[in-house]
């Protein structure tokens, strides 16, 4: 049998206990998967005191983890230590300069410098790989790099932060709104410490533009994805939206057009009963369309101890194995800049707003988004017993551009009680 392939873990957190343990509790079963045996030699963390739930008595400790990284007993450095500078940042460099493969489950240092790190790892023979950045326990990042590689990528979209699907379902199941659930989720530990990187539609952006790197063989360009956060979602679209067969979610979608490479991760509605719209709680779901395979619908467990230390794993059991793949699936050298889209493609869009209660006010409503050059598909009022009239309308399929006009022209029309609220219906 080979050598040892030897690990420098650095993060001792809920991801990095979760690959302590897998190593201990599997290590015949991964010697015997990837023909050599896989040891940890070092680990590093903040605080050297700290229980961790694991026994750490075998391994050497670092208490910075650039010297983990340059260590000459470690082939391997696993960096699941998060954010997108400082440590995790000096380390993973320190890693490649020092000829080291790099894991990570960072997916904001990757989103942030990815592109340089793979041109970096690649110069050097070395390969980063990051199952765990995106979606968790799913094996989106192998399916799009290697099970899919002979297609042309259509689309790649999905459900990619659990804690944002967890508040949306939440608030629909027990009539909940925003504020109470999103203290609900801070209770059980669900939000980052910063809780814009979830609700604000970050965290699932970076995953995002991981993925379009690869489905579309483009530089990372996390700076160009459109963000939209679940904060101004309210118990009232959700119920309404429901009314009109759909569910809301923190839905991204990248794909390339005729104009450019479009990324966002905003709100959207997707049919009830489509896959999509019956993933419930924290979970995670992928959703790859390639030229050949037609869909592909993954889901699983996007977070959490088992599932993320499960990816961390399989990249560690694939480099063991010899298997060595460019960082973002072609030669960083070859990936191209990509044009951002100016404008997404144009689909239909679900409208709410609250009519004064007037004779001709519908039809007001009606002529702006005629003159805006949007046509409606359905309409809906709800009944009501003052002077103001909650009004919902889906259109058929306009830009995002050819709303915002409209949205403006409501103003003009003296009859729409305060902001309108318009939404994406994403065809899945
Ligand atoms: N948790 C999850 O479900 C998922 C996490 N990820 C990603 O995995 C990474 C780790 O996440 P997670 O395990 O949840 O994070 P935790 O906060 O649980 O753990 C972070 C670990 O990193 C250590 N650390 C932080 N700063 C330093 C430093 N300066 N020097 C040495 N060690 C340091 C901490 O040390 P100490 O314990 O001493 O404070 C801690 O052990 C992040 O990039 C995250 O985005 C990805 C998918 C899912
Ligand atoms: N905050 C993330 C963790 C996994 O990346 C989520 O809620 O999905």
């Amino acid at each position: 049998m080979a050598a040892p392939l030897r690990l420098g873990l650095a993060g001792l957190g809920t991801v990095g206990i979760g690959v302590v343990q897998i190593v201990q509790k599997h290590a015949d079963l991964i010697a015997a998967r990837s023909g050599r045996a896989v040891v940890i030699t070092a680990v590093s963390a903040r605080d050297r005191t700290k229980n961790r739930d694991a026994d750490l008595s075998g391994f050497a400790w670092e208490d910075d983890p650039v010297a983990l990284a340059c260590r000459d007993d470690v082939d391997v450095f696993i960096e699941v230590m998060g954010g997108h500078e400082g440590p995790a940042r000096l380390a993973t460099e320190a890693a490649i300069a020092a000829g080291k493969d790099v894991v990570t489950a960072n997916k904001a240092l990757l989103a942030h410098h990815g592109h340089q790190l793979a041109l970096s790892a690649e110069a050097g023979g070395r390969v980063i790989r990051f199952e765990a950045a995106v979606a968790g326990g799913i094996p989106v990042i192998k399916a799009l790099t290697e099970g899919l590689a002979a297609n042309g990528m259509r689309r790649v979209m999905g459900v990619m932060n659990g804690t944002c699907n967890y508040i949306l379902t939440r608030m629909e199941d027990a009539g909940l709104p925003y504020d109470q659930v999103f203290e609900e989720a801070r209770q059980l530990g669900y939000l980052e410490a910063d809780p814009n990187l979830d609700v604000g539609g970050i965290d699932a952006g970076h995953k995002l533009s991981l993925l379009a790197a690869i489905a579309f063989g483009t530089q990372v360009s996390f700076d160009a994805v459109e963000l939209e956060g679940i904060g101004a979602i309210s118990i009232d679209d959700i119920r309404h939206a429901g009314d009109m067969g759909y569910r809301i979610k923190l839905l991204g979608v990248a794909r390339m057009t005729g104009r450019g490479l479009e990324q966002r991760m905003t709100p959207c509605l997707v049919p009830m009963e489509s896959p999509l719209g019956q993933l419930s709680g924290g979970t995670n779901m992928v959703v790859l369309e390639g030229d050949s395979v037609g869909q592909i619908v993954m889901r699983g467990a996007g977070a959490g101890m088992g599932p993320t230390a499960s990816a961390v794993m399989g990249d560690v059991v694939d480099i063991a194995r010899g298997v060595r793949l460019p960082v973002f699936g072609v030669p960083a050298r070859a990936l191209v800049v990509p044009v951002a889209a100016a404008v997404a493609a144009a689909s239909a869009w679900y409208l709410r707003m609250v009519l004064v209660d007037k004779p001709g006010a519908l039809a007001k409503v009606a002529t702006a988004l005629g003159e805006a050059g949007i046509s409606i598909d359905r309409m809906r009022q709800y009944g009501h017993s003052d002077a103001q009239a909650p009004v919902l309308i889906v259109t058929h399929k306009a830009t995002r551009d050819d709303v915002n006009d409209a949205l403006a022209r409501f103003g003009a029309t003296g009859v729409v009680v305060g902001t309108p609220v318009a939404l994406r219906i994403e065809d899945v």
